[in-house]
C-alpha cells in the first residue's frame, strides 16, 4: 500500500534521520524539503533575489552537503518566511508527495499545508539542549568551526522565526503522532515510527 508520510518538527530533532530510515524500510521516495529552502537561502547569501531563486530552482542542482551549515540555515529560515517563496516551492512538493510508490517528506509544514491528507503524520521533537548537542557533533565532525553555544543560538533563533511566521508556521498537525526523541536512540526512534506506519498500513 503506497502511503504519504509527513514528518515535521523543529531543527535537528531527528526528522531527516527518521524519514530516510522510513523511506528505506518501506521502499518509498524521500524528500528533505528543508533543502529547497536552504538552496534558496544560499542563493540569497550570494545576492540573488529569493523569489527568482525559488522559481528557477531545479531539484537536481541541489548540493546537500554544501547547504548544511549555520549561515545557510539562517538564510533558509528568512526566505522561508516569504509567502511567495513558499508558494513557488509548493507544486514540486505536492507532486512528490503523490508519487505512485509512496513518499516520505520532512519539513515544517508537511502535515499542515503540503499534505494535509497524508495517511501518516509524525511530529518529532527533542529538548533544545539535546538537539543542539546533536547538531554540534554533526557539524564539528564535518570540520565546521562551530561552538555548542553558537549552535544552540542558531536553532533557537530559527525555531522562533519558523514558529512565529504568518504563513505555514512550524506546528504539529492536529492528527500528528508526537515523538520526543530526547531520550531515544536512533534505532528506537525509527522503530517507533515504523510501528506507527505499520499500524496505519494494517488498518488500511
Ligand atoms: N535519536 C537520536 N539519537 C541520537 N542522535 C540522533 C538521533 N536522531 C538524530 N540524531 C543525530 O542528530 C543530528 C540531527 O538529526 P537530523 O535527522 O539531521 O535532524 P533534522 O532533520 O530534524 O534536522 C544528526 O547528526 C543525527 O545523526
Ligand atoms: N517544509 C519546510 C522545511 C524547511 N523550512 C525552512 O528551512 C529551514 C531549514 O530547514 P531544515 O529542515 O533543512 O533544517 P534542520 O531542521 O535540518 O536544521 C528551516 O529553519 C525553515 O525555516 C520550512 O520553512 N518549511
Amino acid at each position: 500500500m503506497a502511503l504519504t508520510i509527513a514528518v515535521d518538527g523543529p531543527a535537528a530533532s531527528g526528522k531527516g534521520t527518521i524519514s530516510k530510515a522510513l523511506a528505506a524500510h518501506f521502499a518509498f521516495a524521500h524528500l528533505d524539503t528543508g533543502l529547497l529552502y536552504r538552496a534558496v537561502g544560499a542563493q540569497l547569501l550570494q545576492g540573488a533575489d529569493p523569489l527568482e531563486a525559488a522559481r528557477s530552482l531545479r531539484a537536481e542542482d541541489i548540493d546537500a552537503d554544501a547547504l548544511r551549515n549555520s549561515a545557510v540555515a539562517q538564510a533558509a529560515s528568512k526566505v522561508a518566511a516569504i509567502p511567495e517563496v513558499r508558494q513557488a516551492l509548493l507544486d514540486f512538493q505536492r507532486a512528490f508527495a503523490r508519487r505512485a510508490g509512496g513518499a516520505v517528506l520532512d519539513g515544517r509544514d508537511i502535515g499542515t499545508v503540503i499534505c494535509p491528507e497524508a495517511e501518516v503524520k509524525l511530529y518529532v521533537t527533542a529538548s533544545d539542549e539535546v538537539r543542539a548537542e546533536r547538531r554540534y557533533l554533526e557539524l564539528s565532525a564535518k570540520g565546521q568551526d562551530v561552538t555548542p553555544e553558537g549552535v544552540l543560538e542558531d536553532l533557537q533563533a530559527r525555531d522562533k522565526r519558523d514558529s512565529e511566521r504568518a504563513t505555514a508556521p512550524l506546528k504539529a498537525a492536529e492528527d500528528a503522532i508526537l515523538l520526543d526523541t530526547s531520550e531515544l536512540s536512533i534505532d528506537d526512534a525509527v522503530a517507533r515510527c515504523v510501528a506507527a506506519v505499520d499500524a496505519v498500513r494494517n488498518a488500511g
